[in-house]
Order: C-alpha cells, then structure tokens, then sequence
C-alpha cells in the first residue's frame, strides 16, 4: 500500500537523523581503527626486530623464544582488534547507505505505549543506549518476517512473548535516500521484492535481509532440530537460506559459536566464490567451505579421489553403468554393514602390514599381528588400535635405548660440532645430567629419535593397517541383495584393487572406505564442528551423507536440495527422504521445510522450465516479466554454431554475462573451439574459482547452485535429449537463467520440449535448405 507524501517527508527527516549519527560514529570508529592501525604496525615492527637477534648463544636463544611468543601473543591480539573496527568500519558504512528497511509499529498490551521499531542489517544504539535500529536477527525482527497485522508472537531467550503488529512498512533506502515506501500486510509485500529481483546481477550473490519470506525465516531461525531439511525448487532462495542462516546463528550463539565452526559443503568452487560476499555484507566472517572432492581428497592423501564430474562424465559414455550395484553401495544399509563388520573384526583377521625403514622391514607384519593377538578379545576396535600403537611406540623406544649405546652413535656424538651438540641437549642443560655417561646417552638417543622419526610417524598415524586390503576382505564377504550376481561382484572388487594399484579410487569405494579406516583406527572425527550445511545435497549419496554425519559426530545438519535437479539420480518425495535421512542419521528432532517459490527467473522462464517436470505443477513462479524463453531450431552443425554466435552477440547487447550451458565437456570444449575465434569466450574448469565477464561456456555441473542473467542452452535436440532421463539436466539448465534463456537445438527439439504446451516458448526455425 503506497504512503502519502507526507509520511514520507517524515520518514526521510529520520533517516537523515539516523544517518548524522552513524557517519558521525563511523569517523569515530575511522579514528580508532587509524590508531589502531598505528599500534599494530609498531608491534609488528618490534616483533621483527626481535625476532632478528641474534641466536648464536644458545642461552640467549630460549630467552628470545619465550620473548617471541609473547610478542607473537602480541600481534596477533592487535591484528585481531583492528580486523574487528575494520569490520565495524563496513557495517557503518552500509548503515550510512541505507540504515534500515523494516519498521514494525506493536504494541504489547492497549495499556501500553505504542512501539516503533526500525530494523536492519545490523543494530544501532546511539549514544543514549536507544536503539535507533534493531538488527534484522534480534528476537523482535521475528515478526517483521513472520507475522501479518493483529496478534502475534515471537521466540526470545526468555520464551515466547506476544505483541500486536500494528503496523509493518518496507523501505528501499540509497544513499541516505528514500527511494521506495510501503506498508504492507503481507510477510514482505511483493513490490519491494519486485524491485529488488530485477536489479539483480549475477557476479556475487547478495543478501536478503530486507526481503526474507516467511518459509525462508523458518529456516533461518530454526535452532531446534538436529536435522533439518529442506527440499526447494530451483530459484527458491535455499542457498540464500543457509547463508542468513549461518549470519543468525553466529549472532544468536555469539558466546559459544565461532564462523569456522561451521562447515558448508558447495556444489563447486566457482559457486564458493559465488556467495562469499554475503557474510561479510552482513558483518560476518565466512564460514569454512568445501567441495566435497576437497574434503575426500584430504583424507586420501597420495591416491587421486575421482570427483563426482568424472563420475558424471564417465556415466554418460557407458551405457552399462550397473545401477543396482551403485544403488546397493550408496545405501544406509552398506555403511551399516561396514560399521558392524568392523564392530566383529577378530583380531586375527586384521591387515597389518609392515612398517619399513630405508627400504627395510622395521617391524614385521606378523609381529604386529601378535601384538594384536595378545589383547583381551573383547575390545573395541579403537581401543585395540591404540594399544597395538601404544605398544609399538615403547618397542621403537626400546630400540632407540638400545642403539643409542652403539659404537657407531658414539662415533658420530664425537664428531658432532659443539652448537649441535647444543642443538641436541634442546631444553637440558649440561648440568641436568648426573654423569657424563648419561648425557652422551640422552644425545645418542636424540639423534636415534631423529632418524627414526619416519617410523614413529608411521606408527603414530596407524600405517600399519592396510586399509585397502582390509576393505578389499570386507567387499569379499559383503552380503549382497539378490539382484547383484557374483560375477558382477567380483569385477567390481577387481576394479577397486586395479584402482588402488594406480593410486586411483572411485567415488563410490571413498564413504564405506572412510567409514572402515576411521571405525578400525579410532581417528577421522571432529567434535569440534557444530553446524555442517549440505547444498546440493541430491548429487551425494546417502553414504556420503553418512560418512559426514560419522566425521562430525557433535554438529547439526542442514541438507538442502532438489530432487528434480538431480543430474546423477532418480527423484525422490520431500517427506520419504525426510524418512529415509531421520532413520539414517538416527536424530530425534528432525524438520522438513519444502519451498516452492521460484525467485530466480522471471515468470516466463519459470513457467517453461517447470513444465518440463512431470510433476512441476507445485512450482510457483515469482510475478516478474520478461521475454518467453526462445528455442532456437538450426540444421547442421555450422548454422547451429553461427545461430549460437548470433545470439551470444545479441544477449551481450545487453548484459555483462551469457552462459553457454551444455550437457557434458566435450560439447563445451566443441563450443569453446567456435567461439573463441569470434568473441571474448572462457571455458570453465572444475578448478575455476572466479568467474570472468564475457561469454562462459560450461557443462551444467559446474553451473550448479550458479545464476546467470542470460542463458543459452546448447544443443536440446531429440539425440541429445532423447527421454526423460534427461529431464533434470534440462531443468537445471533453464533454471540458471534470471532474464533470458535460449534453447538452442542441432535439428529437431527433443520431445521434452516438443511436448510441452506451445504458448510456454517461442520459435526460431530455419529450415533446412
Ligand atoms: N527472499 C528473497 N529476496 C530476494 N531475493 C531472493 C529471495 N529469495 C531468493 N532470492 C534470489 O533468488 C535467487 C535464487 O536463490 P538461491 O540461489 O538461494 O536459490 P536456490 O534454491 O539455492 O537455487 P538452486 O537450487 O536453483 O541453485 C538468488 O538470486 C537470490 O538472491
């Protein structure tokens, strides 16, 4: 509803207050961080200088050590302090733009004053403790998001509080302007939501503060479930979902929670660029993100983890992948057969493997075996690992005594200079020792220690299991379901044993593998991560899901995806896989939000790319307009590559950025080749993190999660698109498009689109001559 002019007038007489005040204490805070910055560099500047003295005394040198960490204490407190007023910097500087865009009018009871409260990216109180702004995350803003006109009620640290929403009004304010004003009834009224999705670009993701709708709130402000999952169309702001998300808890926790205690896993490192802004935009630090070849990659360090791209890419060049066999090892029920194998493993059944040193056996793989076949048959498998280490490490340091009395260490203490002979005493002083005999013992047993460090490294870091071989023995004795035969079975373990041969290992070995390693071993969990985000989480399996839940014992889970852009799998109901994930991660308060709002794309696009799901019918599109999607028809491959050129020249006429989206590399590599003769062309890679202006040619899986003003499909023909295996991949591709998508097809359009109702598209057809 609009306002007068009047109102107007006023509202903007208290944004100018606002504003004097913040500029006023944004050059205070400019004041501080310049003093700050001072500060810093003297101590930084000492800190060098110290840390050049000289070292030549060896006494002189612990002193300085000591000295140093204090003054390391030092800087790293300074540095700190001015990254924290440098941030205060930037949240008064987005405040000086625009201070708010929310006002709530309540009144608690009609004995009670009438409030007025304004909200916005973050609070400000002014130098009478009033605040002149609540942040959007404070208890209160709740109701800004949540509640329509008349009663309603919100979460506080003390309980639940009811007031009355007497008023709610929205703002667009720039540069200390208002620029738009209304008052509305809805959660937020769609005219500012208008206005905000078609300015949009797409080089970063922005926030959403000023426009969160209400589904979005509840998942924003959920702090209760262990598991919350959401299952959102293309476009419906899940990313965006997780990010305010992330900003919320990080201030509603503030005291217990820190940013990298938070772990996000992304679809790939093009879309980790993609939102890095949003946190920061809010006055947050970001939190730790990783791909999830990243995450593997780590933890099979020396073997080359296959990424789930060339798992995608391989797939598509055979035409036998085994289903079922994938279908079985992805499953809760495989993971659990790990986890119970590992629970009964007898001791005698363990694969050691023998620790070496300089091409020699150091202890011998049967000797470790006796170890383990030496403890109490009930332990559990950690314990046993650990007391097998434990009793390894007091047999190295057995040798070590031993050695260290031999002539050829005497040998070599005799010739030792004096300052490493100083080296080697470390902390000890000549006069700690009781006889000179035992100080020559101590070096000898230092430089042993030294050169045995390989071995006690092995040890620590469970070398001796043969892990590979272990899980190799548990595939051989795997319960299998009817529908997979032996024959299929045992290629499948050759193929994992050829893999590990190469260094290679398929991704669909890397969870149970994991899984296997960590349960044996007692290692590979982290307790300290508190909350783990799964974007895109309809291309992990639910092992995956299962091995990260494992790796992160303590922290609670947000899974958000949609089934329908599933590229490597079938699709499945929001509430059955709200089932399947409850029983699976074995949680008691689990949440399921679906959203089905597209905000991305204008109407027309919406409404094209939710036709070709056969069940798109819950997809709303967001009322903005734009041109209908355009299928462009050409026959033979170079009319098709001229259209293509004709219409990246077209789309740059009025936009930085066109995508050309294809199905898999070759196509893009095929595309790029063309192209980069007559325009400005990049082919993205899987390694890319920022993404250039011009023309970006990619296969969709690297467009996941990513949004671009104008897209070309490349290709939807009937080969390249024959049946509805396909109709994920298309979907997700229409669905990256905000203002305009082009379907570009090399003779006849594939029936997913030929089908469709014909008013959803317009098209461009040159016949064949
Ligand atoms: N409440 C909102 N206010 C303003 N913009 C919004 C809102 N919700 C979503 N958007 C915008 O819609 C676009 C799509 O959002 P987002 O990428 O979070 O969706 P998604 O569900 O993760 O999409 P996909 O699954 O297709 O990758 C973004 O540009 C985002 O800024």
């Amino acid at each position: 509803m609009a306002t007068s002019a009047q109102e107007q007038q006023q509202e903007q007489q208290r944004v100018d207050q606002v504003v004097a005040q913040v500029k006023q204490r944004a050059q205070q805070t400019d004041d501080l961080l310049a003093k700050a910055h001072r500060e810093t560099d003297v101590i930084q500047k000492n800190y060098g200088d110290n840390n050049s003295v000289n070292t030549f005394e060896v006494d002189d040198r612990i002193e300085t050590n000591a000295e140093l960490q204090q003054q390391k204490q030092m800087v790293e407190r300074a540095v700190e302090s001015e990254a924290i007023l440098n941030r205060q910097v930037g949240v008064l500087k987005d405040l000086g733009n625009s201070p708010y865009f929310g006002r709530i009018d309540i009144q608690d009871t009609p004995d009670d004053a009438p409030e007025r409260l304004y909200i916005g990216t973050a609070s400000f109180v002014d130098n009478d403790q009033n605040f002149l702004v609540y942040d959007w995350r404070a208890p209160i803003s709740s109701v800004y998001y949540n509640g329509t006109l008349g009663k309603v009620a919100y979460q506080t640290p003390a309980g639940k509080q009811t007031t009355e929403l007497t008023k709610k009004r929205q703002f667009q304010i720039d540069h200390g302007e208002i620029k738009n004003m209304f008052d509305t009834n809805e959660t937020v009224g769609d005219e500012i939501l208008q206005s905000v999705l078609g300015q949009q670009n797409d080089a970063y993701m922005q926030n959403i503060v000023a426009t969160i709708q209400k589904e979005q709130n509840d998942i924003i402000r959920d702090t209760y479930s262990d598991l919350l999952v959401v299952q959102g169309v293309a476009g419906s702001g899940k990313t965006s979902a997780i990010l305010q998300r992330i900003a919320f808890l990080l201030y509603h926790s503030r005291a217990s929670l820190e940013a990298d205690q938070m772990v996000l896993f992304s679809p790939n490192r093009l879309f980790s660029h993609y939102i890095s802004e949003v946190l920061p935009s809010l006055g947050e630090r970001n939190m730790r993100q990783v791909t999830l070849a990243e995450f593997l990659s780590a933890r099979f360090q020396g073997l080359t983890v296959e990424s789930l791209f060339e798992r995608y890419e391989q797939d598509r060049q055979q035409t036998t992948a085994a289903p079922a066999l994938r279908a079985f090892q992805e499953s809760a029920d495989f993971m659990t057969q790990v986890t119970a194998y590992c629970q009964q493993l007898p001791a005698d059944q363990l694969r050691f493997t023998n620790i070496m040193f300089n091409g020699e056996i150091f202890f011998h793989k049967a000797s470790i075996a006796k170890i383990a076949a030496d403890l109490p048959k009930a332990m559990q498998p950690a314990d046993r690992f650990l007391a097998i280490k434990n009793t390894l490490i007091k047999r190295l340091k057995h040798r070590i005594s031993d050695e260290a009395q031999s002539d050829w260490v005497n040998e070599i203490i005799d010739q030792l200079s004096d300052e490493a002979y100083h080296d080697l005493l470390g902390k000890k002083r000549r006069g700690d020792f009781q006889s000179l005999d035992n100080e020559v013992f101590y070096i000898g047993k230092q430089i042993i220690t030294k050169r045995l460090r390989q071995v006690y490294d092995a040890i620590y870091n469970g070398y001796f299991l043969d892990t590979y071989e272990q899980y190799n023995d548990f595939l051989a004795q795997v319960k299998r379901p009817q529908n997979i035969d032996p024959t299929a079975w045992q290629t499948r373990m050759q193929a994992f044993r050829t893999g590990i041969e190469y260094h290679r290992i398929a991704l669909i070995d890397c969870a149970p593998l994991l899984l296997l390693r960590d349960i044996l071993t007692g290692s590979g969990q982290n307790r300290r991560m508190q909350y783990i985000f799964v974007d895109e989480m309809q291309d992990y399996s639910l092992a995956q899901l299962l091995y990260i839940k494992h790796a992160f014992p303590l922290a609670k889970f947000t899974l958000l995806g949609d089934s329908e852009q599933a590229l490597f799998k079938g699709i499945e109901r929001p509430q059955q896989l709200l089932e399947r994930l409850r029983d699976a991660f074995a949680v008691r308060r689990a949440n399921l939000i679906t959203l089905n709002k597209s905000y991305r794309s204008t109407k027309q696009i919406t409404n094209f790319a939710k036709a070709l799901l056969p069940d798109g019918d819950q997809i709303q599109a967001f009322t903005r307009e734009g041109d209908l999607p355009k299928v462009m028809i050409r026959y033979g491959h170079e009319a098709a590559l001229n259209g293509l050129l004709s219409e990246v020249n077209h789309q740059l006429e009025s936009t930085h950025t066109v995508a050309v989206l294809t199905k898999d590399l070759a196509e893009s590599r095929a595309v790029y080749q063309f192209l980069k003769h007559h325009t400005v062309a990049t082919l993205m890679a899987d390694s890319d993190r920022t993404m250039p202006l011009g023309v970006i040619v990619m296969p969709i899986y690297l467009a996941k999660g990513l949004e671009f003003d104008a897209v070309i499909a490349y290709d939807v023909s009937a080969t390249n698109y024959a049946d509805e295996a396909d109709t994920g991949i298309l979907y997700t591709i229409a669905s990256r498009a905000m203002h305009h998508l082009t379907l570009l097809s090399i003779g006849d359009a594939s029936p997913l689109i030929t089908h469709l109702d014909p008013t959803l598209f317009t098209i461009d057809h040159r016949v064949r001559v």
